[in-house]
């Protein structure tokens, strides 16, 4: 890649700029608010101001907030800024169908997320580093009889973008994503929201006994409402279904804690076990919490495919990974030299090789052994 287009220049659009202009990429840098795209310019992020007419860059990145995401994307495409498109939004269902609506280009449009942020927004908040060894999700389109897939030219392109960002690219479909976040990052964003909202009211001798424990459980928090209202509102189904049984969880804790509080001895002991379990069950899930790609690097097998230069290749190959619900960890792609074919090397958990491997060969992929 060697230009590139950030619009919206706020935390995660001028942290990718950066660390794309730091590895030499040639990057303009356009927002809404032309102060924003300054202050960037002003950081080292890239140049302010759209390419020149005519000339499109490589890949243009869309980093506004989630309501403007398809519009933004159908805008782009409509003026010929760019070969291929992708956005970095926090919801992928929502955007892709909306794009469908408007008209947009799917064969140069990918969806993109990643799974790196922080609680504070605009250009000043951002850093080169913040993708660094985090998962950066992918969800290509597979092409079906009325919608065209993603094109190899803007995965493989995205795919070099997250390379330069130093992140790990996890492709995904798009709804599943969006059921995934709902567990893992919208409704750990509302719990802390709830638990920071109690101090709101709560008297100024309690408030100053805040030690690290609220400090962790609360930074996030401080996030943008604005921002949230939006992702929240492209994903409300999975998180209330979430949140629902988290207040199960809730009735279950005020019971076993009512039954401490009581004079009977026997309920007392019920209501310790009960308190234990939940105790025991937020140990396990914890335990679930990967590490940070980029410290505690997985064993990952590789599996290696023959591909031929044909749109929608890619896109096809890793729509038959999901459906076997096989996560692709992380890709490499070994051109033919003279072909028109390549090998796809596909890093998956090392359990999972035999179900992909199986799953490519009945769906007419040649391996390499
Ligand atoms: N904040 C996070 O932790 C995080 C993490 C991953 C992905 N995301 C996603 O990244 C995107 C950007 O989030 P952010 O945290 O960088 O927000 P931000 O508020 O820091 O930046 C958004 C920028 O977009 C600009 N903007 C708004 N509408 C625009 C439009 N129509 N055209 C051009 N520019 C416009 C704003 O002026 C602002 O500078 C969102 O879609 C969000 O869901 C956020
Ligand atoms: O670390 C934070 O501040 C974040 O909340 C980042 C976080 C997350 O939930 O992990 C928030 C929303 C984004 O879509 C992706 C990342």
């Amino acid at each position: 890649m060697r230009t590139a287009l950030v619009l919206g220049t706020g935390l995660i659009g001028t942290s990718a700029a950066l660390a794309l202009s730091a590895r030499g990429v040639k990057v303009h840098l356009s927002d809404r608010d032309p102060e924003r795209a300054r202050t960037a310019a002003a950081l080292g992020a890239g140049t302010e101001g759209e390419p020149a007419p005519g000339s499109p860059v490589d890949l243009a990145i869309v980093a506004v907030p989630p309501a403007h995401l398809a519009a933004t994307v159908a805008d782009v495409q409509r003026r010929g800024l760019a070969r291929g498109v992708i956005d970095v939004g926090s919801v992928k269902g929502g955007p892709r169908r909306e794009l469908i609506e408007l008209g947009g280009d799917l064969t140069t449009y990918l969806g993109s997320h990643p799974m790196s942020g922080r609680e504070q927004s605009g250009p000043l908040a951002a850093t080169a580093d913040l993708f660094e060894g985090r998962p950066w999700v992918l969800t290509p389109a597979q092409g079906t009889d009325t919608t065209p897939g993603t094109d190899t030219e803007v995965l493989n392109l995205a795919l070099e973008l997250i390379a330069l960002c130093g992140a790990v690219p996890v492709v995904m479909d798009a709804d599943a994503h969006d059921r995934a976040v709902a567990l893992v990052s919208h409704t750990p964003q509302l719990l802390s929201t709830l638990v920071a909202a109690r101090l709101e009211e709560a008297a100024e001798t309690d408030v100053r006994l805040c030690g690290q424990g609220i400090r962790d459980v609360t930074r996030i928090a401080g996030s943008d409402p604005g921002m949230w209202v939006d992702i929240l509102s492209a994903n409300p189904g999975p998180v209330a279904d979430i949140l629902a049984e988290v207040a199960g969880d809730l009735e279950t804790a005020v019971r076993a804690l009512r039954e401490l509080d009581s004079a009977d001895e026997a309920k007392r002991a019920d209501g310790a076990a009960g308190v234990e379990a939940l105790l025991r069950r937020g140990n396990a899930g914890r335990a679930r919490v990967p590490g940070k790609h980029g410290q505690a690097p997985a064993v990952y097998e590789t599996v290696t495919v023959l591909i031929s230069d044909r749109p929608g290749q890619l896109a096809r190959i890793f729509a038959d990974a999901s459906s076997v619900g096989v996560n692709i960890e992380d890709v490499r792609i070994e051109h033919a030299t003279g072909q028109q074919a390549g090998y796809m090397q596909l890093m998956v958990e090392p359990g999972a090789v035999p179900v992909l491997e199986q799953a490519l060969r009945e769906r007419g992929w040649s391996l390499r052994q």
